[in-house]
């Protein structure tokens, strides 16, 4: 569906509006470990609910951020072949348990008139994994945000994560992995390109 694509996100909130959301989700936390039977007065657990609250704003972080404003820095340069940025480490939260799910990206696209700084690819990454998420999504984010800010020839981009709902809970699989794969243009259509991709990701 289109909206699931949609990088429209709130915009960042006032210095206000962040600390009452932190005060407001720290207060649920301190209901939560309640609610398991836990004292969260005693000393170990009298800072978790903050704690907590300032750990979602960082891993969420993404949430507050636009594509466009992450792959700011182009060159005017023309490149025939592709540029591959492999083994990008990302770590996201799984929108169904708010677990993290984590691994590697790997990012290809074929220039046009322009390439852009190799962190903004990192960061483009940063970008889509730091929300709640699916994988499937994200990797679909991360390819048509190239495709739609760029406007390279090709680009693509395969996702290999662990998620630790399927690891640490529920069917308990740990070491499985789920790959999923986001091509545009060029990358979209030849066979032969995605093979010399995979070839030169070693996968
Ligand atoms: N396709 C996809 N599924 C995901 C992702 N992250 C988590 N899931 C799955 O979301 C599903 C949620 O299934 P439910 O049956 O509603 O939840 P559950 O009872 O906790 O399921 P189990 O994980 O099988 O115990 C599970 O199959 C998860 O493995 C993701 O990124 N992509």
């Amino acid at each position: 569906m289109a909206h699931e694509l949609s990088y429209t996100n709130p915009a960042p909130a006032a210095d206000t509006e962040t600390d009452d959301r932190r005060a407001a989700i720290a207060y649920h936390v301190r209901e939560i470990l309640r609610l398991l039977g836990e004292d969260p007065t005693r000393e170990g657990l009298l800072d978790t609910p903050v704690r907590v609250a300032k750990m979602y704003e960082e891993m969420l972080e993404g949430m507050w951020m636009q594509p466009e404003d992450v792959l700011t820095t182009t060159f005017a340069e023309r490149a025939e072949g592709p540029v591959i940025v492999s083994d990008i480490t990302f770590y996201s939260l799984c929108e169904h348990h708010l677990v993290p799910f984590f691994g590697q990206a790997h990012v290809a696209y074929l220039p046009g008139d322009r390439i852009v700084g190799i962190s903004k690819v990192a960061r483009l990454v940063d970008a889509f994994s730091r929300r709640l998420q699916v994988q499937e999504r994200m990797t679909e984010q991360i390819a048509q945000a190239m495709d739609e800010v760029l406007r390279p020839r090709g680009v693509i981009a395969l996702v290999e994560a662990e998620h630790t709902c399927m690891c640490a809970r529920g069917v308990r699989k740990p070491g499985s992995r789920t790959t999923t794969l986001a091509a545009r243009g060029l990358y979209a259509t030849d066979p032969g390109l995605r093979d010399e991709f995979l070839r030169l990701i070693r996968r």
